[in-house]
């Protein structure tokens, strides 16, 4: 289902009325934006909405000509709208990159599939070559079969690492120079407060980047960092993008969801309620005594890792083993014991008296 007409009937503009957009002053408002809830007309909106993230990519020199740059395609809206604005704005700004989408195909039937068949027809619509890589061929593994083995606990555990590395690995058989993602300022506010509900201090301390593994093999970044989801949503409903939005069928993340139903409520309060909780996240300063994992590569894969193993390989160990357990969490067998060890030694040399964070 590519329709984008349910998300867009519920953003519907507020009753704009015949007040005048409040920046041309000339055409009619047609919406309340989400933002700074000013009244504004369509193209006023167009050109706030894409002015700012063309700013964004500026002021923190997201791209250099002449790269080669791997767009995350889920089908989704966050990555339909990155797609369509990287490529108006590389051509408007002379940008020079080189713009390919790339898309990880998790094998989820009914999900993923029809989610796939929205990107090849963005593939045609914006003329930027596509390039699919699979679970199954990477792994050996499905998602359908990885919920078969372990259920639908954990599940988003092994889809989220895998989908990491598999990212890198399409993005390195395209040659890119960078990937971009579509995570925008609700998802970045979200892992805040979620990194703080958890202790995760080495996670709070990065997860505010906008560019990201400059010392991995292929830096990922945001220039949605500071883009509300319900603009991006109204901008993919006006300019009529073909996009999928429905919800993976195995995501069952309640405490993710609490947080970002939190974050829901504090926007209808105060819209600035998410720039904020950004700002705190950048804000934060780590103890110079905090211990912080040491970036290494793993011995059996070679991709980055704070582990002798990565996270990948050991989750797929477990799946191969028939222990899909294994890397979950803290559980006790070989290398999981290893990991769950020294994440225990982590959290809690920031929970005891080393354990402060600056603000
Ligand atoms: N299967 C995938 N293939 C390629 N990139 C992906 C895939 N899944 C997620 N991404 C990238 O990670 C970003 C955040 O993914 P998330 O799962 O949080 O989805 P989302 O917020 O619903 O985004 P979207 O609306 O683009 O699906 C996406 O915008 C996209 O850039």
């Amino acid at each position: 289902m590519g329709s984008s007409v349910a998300d867009g009937a519920k953003l519907q503009p507020s009753r704009a009325g015949s007040r005048l957009c409040v920046r041309c002053g000339e055409r009619k408002a047609a919406l309340k934006r989400p933002k700074t809830l000013e009244q504004i007309c369509r193209e006023c909106f167009y050109i706030v909405f894409e002015d700012e993230i063309h700013q964004t990519i500026v002021d923190n020199s997201l791209f250099k000509s002449g790269e080669r740059v791997a767009i995350g395609a889920s089908g989704g809206k966050d990555s339909t709208v990155l797609a369509y604005v990287l490529s108006e704005l590389n051509r408007r700004h002379n940008y020079g990159l080189d713009l390919f989408l790339l898309s990880v195909d998790e094998g989820i039937t009914g999900y993923r599939d029809d989610s796939l068949e929205t990107v090849k027809r963005n593939e045609i619509q914006y003329g930027l070559p596509l390039k699919i890589v699979s679970y199954k061929d990477l792994y050996g593994w499905t998602m359908d079969d990885i919920v078969k083995a372990i259920g639908l606990k954990n599940n988003c555990t092994f889809c989220g690492v895998f989908r990491r590395q598999a990212l890198d690995r399409g993005a390195a058989l395209l040659k890119a120079d960078k990937i971009v993602t579509g995570h925008n300022a609700d998802d970045i506010a979200e892992t805040v407060l979620l990194n703080i509900l958890r202790g995760d201090i080495a996670r709070l301390s990065r997860c505010t980047f906008i560019t990201t593994g400059e010392d991995g093999p292929i830096p990922r970044c945001k220039p949605f960092k500071y883009t509300y989801e319900k603009e991006i949503v109204m901008y993919a409903y006006f300019k009529k993008l073909d996009y999928f939005s429905t919800e993976c069928i195995y995501s069952p993340n309640a405490y993710r969801g609490f947080a970002r139903e939190f974050i829901k409520d504090l926007e209808r309060m105060r819209p600035r309620a998410i720039l904020d909780i950004i700002k705190s996240g950048e804000n934060f300063r780590i103890s110079t005594t905090t211990k912080m994992p040491e970036q290494g590569t793993c011995e059996r894969c070679g991709y980055i890792s704070s582990q002798r193993l990565c996270k990948a390989c050991v989750l797929l160990d477990g799946l191969n083993r028939g222990l899909p357990k294994l890397g979950i969490g803290r559980t006790k067998a070989g290398d999981g014991k290893e990991h769950a060890k020294h994440s225990e030694r982590s959290t809690s040399s920031l929970q005891g008296k080393h354990g402060n964070f600056d603000f």
